[in-house]
């Protein structure tokens, strides 16, 4: 096997095309670190359970559709417990951080890492930042027991509070040495995890003991590699009360249209998913598919035929589409450097109003309902709530493993140990060449809004995209598609260690 790594990447290859990009650890940098038997040995809990440990060599694959002459391609390192762990129980200090939006699941998985780290690994000091990255420097911290937080994943945000901007690395890499901590859990987004990964990389520079873990957050589901993140079922689910009610609303007099605003900044995963769940929908508009109002196959006139042929309509609408059309675009960001939207909803809302009303053809009674903050700010569901503690426990077993510098993932119904680097290397977007938008536009018979030559260059863009990631010959990578795959309960119990 031929290994190569620098501080970015450690890739090691394989027979038949295999290729693990594989996570740090911290006997990368640390050399004879001393090791001990993992404490779940003589866990009344685990002990029955038949493959207890994680092989050393198991990984798990990107893609799992392949041809007989393909190569094994990427895999990524199984998460899960090791016979061997680099930290003793009480040597352990762990902090753990919230950065970035909020999100259904952020309480689930602060909950599970402090009694994934107190039940299964005896460890007792545990620290909460307070308020995101700043937190570190600027703010105080919470003590962090199994009793503190029996109860927080039944409530939605965050106990530890967040915040966006604020990453000085230095400053946090020396509140890091001089508190003594020695694990870093750091749930977030994009943002966050590129946070982490200089962390990360700071720890190493300064020669610390002291492993990094990530847990990917993001209601837009716009982080790479990984099937989906927790939160996501939460959302749609609790957005098909704001389309039922823009459904109600429509059906309930002449001409009505329900216009639903959702989250989705650049990927418009929930409007997707939720238009899909619903049926209830007639028109889906997100950010990867541009759309137009005026003439020909644009939306006023697909507006029209519809209202003739139903009498009511609802369009559901992510928040990141058509900020070019909007007439003054605000051009400003948040203290993440995020570009800050304007209220699309509300402009198409008034467009639409104005065009019937110019017309004076079809009088309409339009309804726009933003439900974006509230969907945000809901506790996760039964099924986010397992699975934000196969994360949380995941990333648990592999700091104690020693392995640092890694996000926590859902790769193929498994639980992986992702580099961070491909976790922060693009954003995830739904895409419009895919057979799941293809699916919503012949569930919603909406106009595509694309002419050919748009087609053409979708298709090019996501082939170029294809290759960069696969080094092979536009070949789709499946995995990359994001078809979601839902989790029976039997699929979360053989995962339950990865
Ligand atoms: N490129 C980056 N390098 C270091 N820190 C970053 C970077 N991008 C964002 N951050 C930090 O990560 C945190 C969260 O980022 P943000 O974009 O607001 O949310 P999210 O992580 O959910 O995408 C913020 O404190 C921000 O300062
Ligand atoms: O008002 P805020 O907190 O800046 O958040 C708004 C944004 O947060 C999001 O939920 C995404 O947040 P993250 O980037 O933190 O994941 C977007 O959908 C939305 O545009
Ligand atoms: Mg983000």
């Amino acid at each position: 096997m031929a290994v190569s790594s620098d501080t970015q990447m450690k890739i090691i290859k394989g027979d038949y095309g295999y290729v693990l990009e594989d996570v740090p650890h911290l006997t990368d940098y640390i050399p004879d670190l001393p090791t001990y038997p993992n404490p779940l040995r003589s866990n009344p809990a685990y002990s029955v359970v038949k493959q207890y440990f994680v092989h050393v060599d198991d990984t798990v694959p990107q893609k799992i559709v392949v041809h007989k002459n393909s190569p094994r391609g990427t895999h990524f390192r199984r998460a899960g417990p090791r016979q061997k762990v680099y930290f003793e129980s009480d040597e352990v200090h762990a902090c753990i951080v919230t950065c970035g939006g909020l999100c259904p699941g952020l309480n689930t998985v602060i909950r599970e890492l402090v009694c994934g780290l107190n039940h299964m690994y005896g460890v007792t000091r545990i620290l909460g930042i307070d308020g995101g990255y700043r937190g570190f420097y600027s703010r105080n911290t919470v003590p962090l027991t199994p009793k503190v937080v029996n109860d927080i994943h039944k409530r939605g945000g965050t106990i530890l509070g967040t915040s966006r901007g604020g990453h000085d690395t230095s400053k946090i890499v020396d509140s890091i040495q001089d508190r003594g901590i020695n694990q870093v859990y750091i749930i977030g987004g994009d943002g966050t995890q590129k946070g982490a990964a200089v962390i990360f990389e700071e720890i190493r520079r300064r020669g610390l003991k002291v492993a990094v873990a990530g847990i990917p957050k993001t209601i837009d589901n716009d982080i790479p590699v990984i099937d989906r993140s927790f939160g996501f079922d939460t959302a749609v689910e609790e957005a098909q009360r704001a389309i039922n009610a823009a459904h109600v609303e429509a059906e309930s007099i002449e001409n009505g249209i329900g216009v639903v605003k959702l989250m989705g900044r650049y990927s418009g995963f929930i409007a997707m998913y939720a238009t899909l769940g619903s049926r209830d929908v007639d028109c889906c508009l997100i950010p990867e598919s541009p759309f137009y109002l005026e003439g020909n196959g644009g939306l006023f006139e697909f507006i029209e035929k519809r209202l003739k042929e139903n009498g009511h309509m609802v369009i559901v609408i992510a928040e990141g589409v058509g900020q070019e059309l909007l007439s003054e675009s605000l051009n400003q960001q948040d203290a993440s450097g995020n570009k800050l939207l304007q209220d699309v909803g509300l402009w198409i809302s008034q467009r639409i109003k104005d065009h019937f009303a110019k017309q004076q053809k079809l009088p309409i009674n339009l309804k726009y309902i933003d439900p974006t903050y509230m969907i945000r700010a809901i506790p996760s569901n039964a099924s986010d709530n397992v699975y934000c503690t196969l994360l949380a426990q995941s990333a648990v077993h592999g700091a104690m493993a020693g392995y640092t510098g890694f996000t926590s993932g859902l790769v193929n119904g498994r639980q992986t140990y992702i580099p961070f680097n491909r976790i922060t290397e693009r954003q995830n977007k739904v895409v419009i060449t895919d057979r799941m938008w293809a699916r919503l536009l012949s569930s919603t018979n909406q106009p595509s809004f694309l002419n050919p030559k748009a087609l053409s260059e979708a298709k090019k863009e996501e082939e170029s995209q294809t290759q960069l990631l696969d080094g092979e010959n536009s070949k789709k990578d499946e995995s990359e598609t994001k078809e979601i795959p839902s989790l029976t309960s039997s699929e979360y119990c053989t995962n339950s260690f990865g």
